[in-house]
Formats: structure tokens, C-alpha cells, sequence
């Protein structure tokens, strides 16, 4: 069993491979076949790692944080995002743009944390909407900042390999705070950024 280092989850790797074997079972398959012995095992551990963001409190990824005193804008794009959507526990996948404006203060984070953020928010059963405004109100909260945009673009594999079939499809989220959400101008600015990016 691996224990939670802060959110006080943990995960049952025991439990997991039994639920894998059994979900084996009920499609009619032989878990005990050269080919599927292993994979009770290898299914939990995937699920152990997909999953890992539940383990993990988000605020600590903000902890640290410089005096850089920059007020504008700064924006990560193209930020690799994998998760799993909770409706049928199949991955939904793209990327992410994150843009923050620092408070009076100029407090900025390391860009790094702004990957991690994602990453930690993608790693739990999801869906796309909430966790782009998870992105956004956890920058708002740690980083007091005076504005911040989250846009999330994503293919969903539960509407390309099955249900509605339509590979390609992308969704796109987004979560505007403080004053990218009251300043036009400042939304502008950012979405532009976002969209010409390339
Ligand atoms: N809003 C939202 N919907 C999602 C997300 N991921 C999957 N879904 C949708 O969740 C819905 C679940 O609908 P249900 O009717 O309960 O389930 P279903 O019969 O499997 O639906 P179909 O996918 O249409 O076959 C589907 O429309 C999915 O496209 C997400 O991140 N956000
Ligand atoms: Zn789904």
C-alpha cells in the first residue's frame, strides 16, 4: 500500500490488481493466460501513476516563490497535459497555457511550478472544466496575483474511440481570474498571445 504524503489518500495497490483481474473476469477473458498474468499488476501501477495528483497537496507546488518585481504578464503555453476523465476512466490529453499577472509585490513563481500545477491537477479523475478553474483558483489563492488566465485544449478519447467516435475533436476550457476577467483589454492581450503563439 503507498501512503499519502499529504492529502491523507493512499492507494491500495493490492485492491487495484484484484479490481483489475475481476474487470478481466467480466469481459470474459482468462486473467490467468500467459499474456494477462502480469497485468493486474502492470494496470494498478499505471492507475498508481495517472493517479498520482491525488497524493499531493497543489498549494505546496507555489510554496516558493522570488521578488522578481514584474508586473505584467507572463505566460507558459504549449504546457503537455495528460489526465483522465472520471465519466469513463479514459485519457483526455493536449496541452495547456497558463498566463498570471504578479501583484504590486512582483511576486512571481518558477515556471516550472506552473507545469507542475497542471500536471498534479491532471493526475486525478477529472474533467476538463474543472480542472482548468483547479489551475486557476490555485494561482489565485497561493500567488495573490492581479490577474490570471488558464486555457486548456484537449481530445478526449472517450469521444474518438468510442460513444459518439469523432477522433480530432478538440475541447477547448477556459478560467479567467481578477483582472484578466474585468480588463477586456488585458484578456486580450493574453488570448492573443495564447492564439498567435506559433
Ligand atoms: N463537460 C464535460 N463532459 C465530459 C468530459 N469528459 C467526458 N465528458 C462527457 O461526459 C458525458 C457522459 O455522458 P453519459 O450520457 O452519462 O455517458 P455515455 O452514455 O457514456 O455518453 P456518450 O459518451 O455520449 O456515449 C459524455 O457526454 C462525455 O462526452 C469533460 O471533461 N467535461
Ligand atoms: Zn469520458
Amino acid at each position: 500500500m503507498i501512503s499519502a504524503r499529504a492529502t491523507g489518500r493512499i492507494f491500495d495497490q493490492a485492491r487495484a490488481e484484484k479490481a483489475v483481474r475481476e474487470l478481466l473476469l467480466a469481459c470474459g477473458e482468462d486473467p490467468d493466460r500467459d499474456g494477462l498474468r502480469d497485468t493486474p499488476g502492470r494496470v494498478a501501477r499505471a492507475y498508481r501513476e495517472m493517479f498520482a495528483g491525488l497524493y499531493e497537496e497543489p498549494d505546496s507546488v507555489l510554496d516558493r516563490t522570488f521578488d522578481e518585481c514584474h508586473e505584467e504578464l507572463v505566460l507558459v503555453t504549449d504546457i503537455p497535459m495528460f489526465s483522465v476523465c472520471e465519466h469513463h476512466l479514459l485519457s483526455f490529453h493536449g496541452v495547456a497555457h497558463i498566463g498570471y499577472i504578479p501583484n504590486d509585490e512582483g511576486k512571481v513563481t518558477g515556471l516550472s511550478k506552473l507545469a507542475r500545477l497542471v500536471d498534479l491537477y491532471a493526475r486525478r479523475p477529472q474533467v476538463q472544466e474543472r480542472l482548468t478553474s483547479q489551475v486557476a483558483d490555485a494561482l489565485m489563492r497561493k500567488l495573490r496575483p492581479r490577474g490570471v488566465i488558464v486555457v486548456v485544449e484537449a481530445e478526449h478519447l472517450c469521444m474518438a474511440m468510442r460513444g459518439i467516435r469523432k477522433p480530432g475533436a478538440r475541447t477547448t476550457t477556459s478560467a479567467v481570474r481578477g483582472l484578466l476577467q474585468t480588463s477586456a483589454s488585458s484578456r486580450a492581450e493574453a488570448l492573443d498571445l495564447i492564439k498567435g503563439r506559433r
